[in-house]
C-alpha cells in the first residue's frame, strides 16, 4: 500500500529540515507544498499574519482546532513565550501520528500538547482535565462548519475572557459564512479581516481576527 500525503510531507521534513529548528521545518513543508504536493497548511503567506498575531498576543495559553500535519502548530509553538502552552486538537489518528513527529522534530514537544479526539467532546473537558482557566488565543482551522458551534461551545464553557483572540483560517476559501456573520454581527466581538491568498495559490482567502469583549 502506498504512502499518504501527510506521510510524504513528514518524509520531506525528515530529509530537508534540521532537528530542533522549527523554522527549517516550516520551510521544508512550504517547499514540499510549492514544488511537490499542495496540502492544506495555513502556508507561508497567511502564516506571516498568524505569526504577527501570535507575537502581538504573546499567549500564555493557546488552543488550535485541527492540527492536520502540525504546520501551524509549529508556527505558533516556535513563537510562544517561555512557559506558555499550546493545546492542539486532532481527531484523525493518522494525521495525529504524523503531526506528533513533525512537532517533535521541531523540538517543540515541551510547549505543545496534542490531544486526539473531536473538539466537541474535548472543549468541555479543558478546565477539569487540562487545568485551563481561559485561552488567550484560539486558532480555528478544522472543518469549516464547526467553527461556529465550537466558538459557541468555548463561550459556554467559560474558556474565553475579555480580550481573548480568535483567529480563523479560510474565511473566504473554502469559506465559513455562518461563523463570519456571527463574529461580525455579535456585540460580543470586535472583528477584523486580513486579506491574503489560499496557501500556495493566487486564489483569494484570508484570516478573521476577532476579539472577545466578554
Ligand atoms: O478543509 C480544510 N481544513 C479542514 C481541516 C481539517 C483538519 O482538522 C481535523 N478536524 C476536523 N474537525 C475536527 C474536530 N471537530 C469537528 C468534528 O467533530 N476536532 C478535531 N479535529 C478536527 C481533521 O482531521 C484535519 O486534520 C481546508 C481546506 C482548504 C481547501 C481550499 C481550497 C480547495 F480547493 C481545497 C481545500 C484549505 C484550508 O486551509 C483548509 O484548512
Ligand atoms: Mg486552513
Amino acid at each position: 500500500t502506498g504512502s499518504t500525503r501527510p506521510q510524504r510531507l513528514l518524509k520531506a521534513v525528515q530529509k530537508n529540515a534540521s532537528r530542533g529548528d522549527p523554522q527549517s521545518v516550516i520551510s521544508a513543508i512550504d517547499r514540499f507544498c510549492h514544488s511537490s504536493e499542495w496540502a492544506m497548511n495555513v502556508g507561508d503567506e497567511k502564516g506571516v499574519i498568524l505569526d504577527s498575531v501570535v507575537c502581538e498576543v504573546s499567549p500564555g495559553c493557546a488552543l488550535e482546532l485541527g492540527t492536520y500535519c502540525g504546520y501551524s502548530t509549529v508556527r505558533i509553538g516556535r513563537l510562544l513565550p517561555p512557559g506558555a502552552k499550546l493545546i492542539t486538537l486532532e481527531f484523525n489518528p493518522d494525521y495525529a501520528k504524523v503531526a506528533r513527529q513533525v512537532i517533535d522534530f521541531a523540538g517543540l514537544q515541551e510547549k505543545v500538547l496534542l490531544v486526539e479526539g473531536p473538539s466537541g467532546d474535548l472543549i468541555p473537558k479543558m478546565k477539569e482535565q487540562y487545568g485551563i482557566t481561559t485561552f488567550d488565543l484560539v486558532f480555528l482551522d478544522h472543518w469549516k462548519d464547526r467553527y461556529l458551534p465550537d466558538t459557541k461551545l468555548l463561550e459556554e464553557c467559560g474558556l474565553l475572557r475579555k480580550g481573548s483572540i480568535l483567529l480563523a483560517d479560510n474565511v473566504i476559501c473554502p469559506g465559513t459564512p455562518d461563523y463570519l456573520a456571527y463574529v461580525r454581527s455579535s456585540p460580543r466581538y470586535e472583528s477584523k479581516y486580513f486579506k491574503s491568498h489560499l496557501e500556495y495559490t493566487k486564489v483569494e482567502d484570508g484570516l478573521e481576527k476577532s476579539i472577545f469583549l466578554g
